[in-house]
């Protein structure tokens, strides 16, 4: 069995070797530094480094300021180029750990922009539009005959790569084609998802897997057979299925549609900005394509009993797309980035189609608990479905929901901490940063990671607290990996100004280092940090603050204990808890504080606090993350396929009268409105039963070893006026809340009264504002439940949405009080969570058995015949098949009406004609007086 892994990028790409091109700078510094580092030898900065420390004009690109290069610039730039050579072959390892290494990485990889990788020579982007809006189908066509001219495009409209290049597209072919090329770890990915992976590779978790996933670089260029050979060196030595697309579709979907669109709206940079791309969706098909590209390929090589685990929000309509192509998979879908609230989800355009494309799996995991309930509750909202606090009831089955915190992996963590490289620097930060607090952070420039909160709020923290100035520094880290321009020239101002006013002849309070480092000097700098602070303002997890407090153990001579001040919009946030410093990022009083508290914590405090901490690193690891998903996905595609319409056979009415007749005590449970009785409109009170299910049920109830109960939602009253020409008829009404015996006067309230006062009070006026905004609904009050009739609205559309809305308030704001909103086709139900109709099947059991034990003459029934046709049916199915498995009933048979997904072990097609065909044949196989044996 193969797991296959899907994620936009394949943890390797491929590197060229052009006779012409500039070949990679050789290994600039091989070896890590000496304690004793100095400037000689070290490699000059890159330009963009410093930029920072410039006073920057918004708009304009920053000239470099004088003397603005630092000492720390120096110290921390002069392993970043070459950085991969060095890492392949700086360790002092043999060559098995090596390989280890290289794969091993900080979980937060910073990705180059796509095709712009400064450690690989690989294909640049070409020339190519960026998409136009005129590609989406539902645009105006243009007037039929009218010539389209063939004008140049215009220059907005060309992707920004396009000035970038020029040359002969066919020359450069050429040199590709030619060029020796080698496979090496790629920068691209997400290094949290390929730690785990490898980690659970190695402990022999995931035996057999399979990557699958795209080279992270132009590919226009490459010759075909050049394809065909790295696709074939990576599936046989790589485990890595490659996806090919050209490079105009996968700009169009990841740099546009994922990186304008998704990205910042999963991120709640609110789509209704003005600068907002939300709306333009003209990448869309972009998006689809790629997502297209990746279910083929897996489609083509799945064979039953494979998995398939799909990552990330770049591939959200791949689960979908293969549900199409192998409707048996197994499917598993992981969201690493947050999953936002509704509110702001349903500004997507394609919000539906996003949304359908994640409900194709069987499992779909988030990061916390908190972005499964807003995936819940969207659904619930967008699609109008049931949404219950395990998954989304779709028409044509289950899908489950739930939540998998990825984490670090301490294992390999602690083989590449002890290296000496990384002891080195731990060295070397310590001296020259001798006397002072550390305070770190590594994030990308992004909106999202709070960059600029975090730098304001140390600023108060300066102003605040002067008496720290030159006690304490604070290390940014700081990548780009898109053009920001304007928020990179707004961090440039605040550090400046910081610095300008905070530093001394010796001391600097900022260290703003554009680039990022090398693993080992990463390594030892969280290892020496006083604290890590985290200010994201939404962030799917964040597993550099597992990495920091993993490595302040204490156990390789740094300070131990350092303190985590962590925003509390991170996925981290709900793994640590109030063990973290826990920040609002834009409260920059409260973060100055935290700043103030981790700097002055008294050592006790600090290391009970890291303890704490370090627990929750230790339960969260890669290792469990794996674990539990694989084992959470194998049992819900178990449940999911064993209640598959195609597993359901139809009944066999010969062999189930035959069992009726063989049996001496039966017990029948019959739902009513589709099953008995076509269901009539919701505003109509059907008064009367169809004459031929009366008969059929008189016929059933006239022997005596026939225990016949007829279950519906309708209310008591109703249920007795609709049935009053049975004999002997057992009742269930209002879907369980009320039973009553055949041949008894009295309903026993299976539902608490009070609760039900309680629920209703509250619910009522959520269910009255929204009945105000539909013209044609109507609310109907039963005794234990309330239901808001909208299927005679005069707007369909908004009334279906309003219900849906509706529904999610509910589920929201009345959670506690154990109710729950369904939606049904017109309708939408408001009942307990603690009655359905299993409940009230099994009080009936109960006393059936109760009625044996006490009356010489009864028998325990032998024969169970359960009969329904939707999804509030399947509690008693599912009841009456355990029942049959626990052999507490010698012969059961659940069955439902038409082709649905249902436990029911058969079906019958024929609708309520079939059923009171065969309910007629049951009866009459028995002539009345005849039952076989001596009661
Ligand atoms: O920038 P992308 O190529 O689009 O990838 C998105 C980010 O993926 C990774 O981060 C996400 O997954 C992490 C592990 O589950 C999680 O901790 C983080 O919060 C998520 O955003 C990757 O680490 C980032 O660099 C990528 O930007």
């Amino acid at each position: 069995m193969t797991v296959f892994i899907a994620s936009l990028f394949l943890p390797h790409t491929v590197n060229f070797q052009l006779n012409n091109s500039r070949t990679r700078s050789p290994p600039t510094i091989s070896p890590p530094p000496s304690a004793n580092p100095t400037i000689d030898g070290i490699t000059p900065i890159p330009k963009a480094t410093a930029s920072l420390f410039e006073k920057s004009v918004p708009g304009k690109t920053p000239g470099l300021t004088p003397g603005a290069t630092t000492d720390h610039e120096r110290i921390f730039a002069s392993n970043n180029i070459g950085k991969v050579e060095q890492e392949k072959n700086g360790y002092p390892f043999p060559l098995a750990i090596e390989q280890d290494n290289r794969l091993l990485t900080e979980s937060e990889g910073h990705s180059p922009l796509w095709g712009a990788t400064t450690s690989l020579t690989q294909p640049k982007p070409m020339p190519v539009m960026s998409p136009s809006p005129s590609i989406l189908k539902h645009q105006e066509p243009r007037p039929a005959k009218q010539p389209v001219a063939q004008r140049p495009p215009a220059a907005e409209t060309i992707a920004p790569y396009a000035r970038l290049r020029k040359g002969s597209t066919a020359s450069r072919k050429l040199s590709f084609s030619r060029a020796e090329w080698t496979i090496e770890t790629a920068e691209q990915g997400n290094g949290g998802l390929r730690n785990a992976v490898r980690s659970a590779t190695d402990a022999g978790v995931l035996d057999n897997m399979m990557w699958v996933g795209t080279l992270g670089m132009p590919t226009d260029v490459l010759a075909s057979h050049t394809r065909r050979d790295i696709a074939e060196k990576l599936e046989d030595e790589y485990g890595s299925l490659t996806v090919f697309v050209n490079d105009c579709d996968f700009d169009g979907h990841y740099t546009h549609f994922c990186k304008t669109i998704l990205w910042p709206v999963f991120h709640y940079q609110i789509p209704d900005n003005p600068k907002s791309k939300a709306y333009e969706d003209h990448s869309w098909i972009y998006y689809v394509k790629l997502n297209q590209a990746f279910a083929d390929r897996i489609a083509k090589h799945w064979k039953r009993g494979d998995s398939i685990w799909v990552q990330d929000y770049h591939l959200l309509l791949v689960p979908a797309m293969l549900r199409k192509l192998v409707p048996d998979a197994q499917i598993g879908f992981f969201l690493h980035i947050a999953f936002p609230s509704s509110e702001v989800f349903k500004c997507l355009a394609p919000r539906k189609e996003l949304l359908q494309g994640m409900l194709g799996a069987n499992l779909i995991g988030f990061q916390t608990d908190e972005y499964c309930r807003h995936f819940l509750q969207t659904c619930s909202r967008i699609l109008c479905v049931e949404a219950t606090p395990e998954g989304v009831q779709l028409e044509d089955g289950f899908v489950n929901v739930g939540t998998f915190p990825i984490g670090i992996d301490p294992t390999s963590w602690d083989k590449r901490r002890q290296a000496t490289d990384v002891e080195r620097w731990v060295e070397t930060i310590s001296e020259r940063y001798q006397g002072k607090r550390l305070i770190v952070s590594r994030d990308k420039i992004d909106a999202v990671r709070g960059i600029r909160q975090k730098l304001l709020s140390y600023e108060l923290f300066l102003n605040t607290y002067p008496e720290w100035a030159d006690k304490v520094v604070l290390i940014q880290v700081a990548t780009s990996t898109t053009e920001q321009p304007e928020l990179e020239a707004t961090l440039s101002d605040i550090a400046m100004r910081i610095n300008s006013t905070h530093s001394t002849l010796a001391h600097q309070p900022l260290v703003f280092l554009k680039q990022d480092l090398a693993f080992p000097q990463y390594l030892a700098l969280i290892t020496v940090a006083d604290a890590l602070m985290i200010t994201s303002l939404r962030e799917g997890m964040n597993l550099t603050s597992h990495e920091f407090v993993y490595c302040q153990d204490g156990r390789c001579g740094n300070k131990a204990y350092g303190s985590l001040i962590l925003s509390e919009f991170t996925g981290s946030a709900s793994v640590f808890g109030n063990h973290a410093l826990l920040v609002n990022p834009w409260d920059y009083r409260q973060c100055c504080e935290a700043i103030h508290t981790a700097l002055t914590r008294d050592e006790k405090t600090r290391k009970q606090v890291w303890e704490e901490l370090h627990r929750a690193v230790l339960k969260n690891s890669t290792a469990n993350w794996v674990k539990s998903f694989s084992e959470t996905l194998n049992r819900v595609w178990n449940e999911q396929s064993s209640r598959e319409i195609m597993a359901v056979p139809r009944l066999s009415v010969s062999r189930l009268t035959e069992q009726y007749r063989n049996s001496k005590q039966r017990l029948m449970i019959i739902d009513y409105e589709d099953t008995l009785a076509s269901w009539g409109s919701p505003r109509s009170i059907i008064l009367t039963t169809p004459q031929r299910a009366i008969t059929t049920l008189n016929d059933l109830t006239e022997d005596p070893d026939n225990v016949v109960y007829v279950m519906s939602a309708r209310m008591p009253e109703e249920m007795e006026r609709l049935f009053r020409q049975v004999n002997n008829l057992g009742l269930i009404a209002e879907n369980g809340s009320f039973v009553r015996e055949p041949n008894v006067e009295s309903w026993t309230h299976l539902a608490d009264k009070m609760h039900v006062r309680t629920w209703k009070a509250s619910v009522s006026n959520i269910l009255a504002y929204f009945q105000a905004r539909v013209e044609g609904s109507w609310i109907e009050e039963r005794h234990c439940s309330l239901v808001f009739h909208h299927g005679s609205a005069e707007d369909r559309h908004v009334a279906a949405r309003s219900a849906a809305e509706c529904a999610g308030n509910i589920n929201d704001a009345c959670a506690n009080l154990d109710v729950h909103a369904i939606p049904v086709e017109g309708a939408l139900i408001v009942e307990t969570i603690h009655t359905n109709k299993a409940s009230a099947a099994e009080k009936v059991w109960k006393w059936a058995m109760e009625n044996a034990d006490k009356n010489e003459n009864a028998l325990k029934p032998d024969f169970l015949l359960v009969v329904g046709d939707n999804r509030e049916d399947e509690p008693v199915f599912r009841w009456a098949n355990k029942l049959h498995s626990a052999k507490a009933v010698k012969y059961a048979m659940t069955v439902t009406l038409g082709s649905r997904s249902t436990e029911a072990k058969a079906t019958l097609t024929q609708g309520v004609t079939g059923v009171l065909s065969c309910l007629q044949q049951l009866a009459a196989s028995v002539p009345l007086g005849s039952t076989p044996g001596p009661k």
